[in-house]
């Protein structure tokens, strides 16, 4: 056993992807992606219409087999009877039985999943005052959200993964949800996975990383180290001085740069400038208006910043 199944055995990481690639007819969705998550975090997958987030999830959730490499999850590399339960899935469009009664679908949840929590599925549903008898088919967008995700709850996964789940949500509804999803991770551990292009729904909720672009990974690690690794700099100063730095993004009005680094070691080069630590928003939109990467990516951070 080498230190990598070593690791995963030990249920140290939620998700492992080495040299990871899915082909569509039209072209790779993802290709060449390497990235860790350990278990227990909140990650927010981030990046681009069509970057390959979906499809990151959906082969996490083993609807989707690699075309190359491989994801493993929770130590798994297949997909084993065994990993099912341990593994919850929203699908951006929450594909449910328009037939089914809300109390049907809480029903046929308890009836697959042997683990199935009906009190956190019944809470909530009855947080969105659902009525146990109304179809899902008569159900609003946001409303059959709710119950998708009363299902993936309620069935006690250590690992979830959302798929753009507050995207048809009402501001209360999403405070409420997101409430409930930080209240499982922190109680029973559970590894979240969530995609968004809202960028502010997930500051302060996520601690680790996960830029996808193009169909490959630009940034994937803990939160914290990322932002402590960046500078967000301004000044009028002329830009050959940030030598020292990886220079992500700059970008100039008048005489005044703004530029996202990536800090190197000679930290004098930028004292004409003020610098601060980026937030989150600073971060991936400075990583998403940066140059292509089809040509340069590297797969993980501590790779992109050697
Ligand atoms: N079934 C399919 N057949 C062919 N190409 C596909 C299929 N599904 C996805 N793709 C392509 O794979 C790429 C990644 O798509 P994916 O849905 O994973 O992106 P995404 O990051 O989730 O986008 P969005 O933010 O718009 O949901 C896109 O170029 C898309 O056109």
């Amino acid at each position: 056993m080498n230190s990598t199944d070593s690791q995963s055995a030990q249920g140290g990481l939620a998700l492992e992807a080495v040299g990871l690639g899915l082909q569509h007819q039209d072209g790779w969705a993802l290709r060449n992606c390497a990235f860790e998550l350990p278990v227990g975090r909140v990650c927010g997958v981030v990046g681009p219409n069509g970057a390959g987030k979906s499809t990151l999830l959906a082969l996490g959730a083993r609807l989707l087999t690699p075309t190359e490499g491989e994801l493993r999850v929770l130590g798994e590399s297949g997909d084993t009877p065994e990993l099912r339960p341990r593994v919850g899935f929203v699908a951006q469009d929450k594909p449910l039985y328009p037939s089914f009664t809300v109390a049907e679908t809480l029903r046929l949840g308890r009836e697959l999943n042997p683990r199935w929590d009906q009190q956190l599925a019944q809470r909530i549903v009855d947080q969105g005052e659902l009525s146990g008898k109304a179809r899902i088919g008569s159900l609003s967008g946001g409303q059959r959200t709710r119950v998708a995700l009363a299902l993936a709850l309620g069935k006690r996964p250590e690992l979830l993964l959302l798929d753009e789940p507050m995207a048809d949500l009402d501001p209360l509804a999403r405070h409420q949800l997101m409430g409930t999803l930080m209240a499982e991770a922190a109680e029973h551990g559970t590894t979240i996975v969530l995609s968004s292009h809202v960028l502010a729904e997930l500051d302060g909720v996520i601690d680790h990383l996960l830029l996808v672009r193009s169909g490959r990974i630009m940034l994937a690690g803990e939160l914290d180290e990322l932002l402590d690794a960046h500078l967000l700099l301004t000044g009028g100063g002329d830009p050959a001085q940030l030598a020292g730095h990886t220079v992500v993004e700059s970008r100039s009005t008048g005489r005044r740069t703004t530029a996202l680094v990536r800090t190197g070691t000679n930290t004098d080069a930028t004292d004409a400038w003020e610098s601060s630590r980026p937030s989150l928003e600073d971060l991936l939109l400075g990583y998403l208006r940066s140059p292509s990467p089809a040509d340069t990516t590297t797969s993980t951070y501590s790779e992109a910043a050697a």
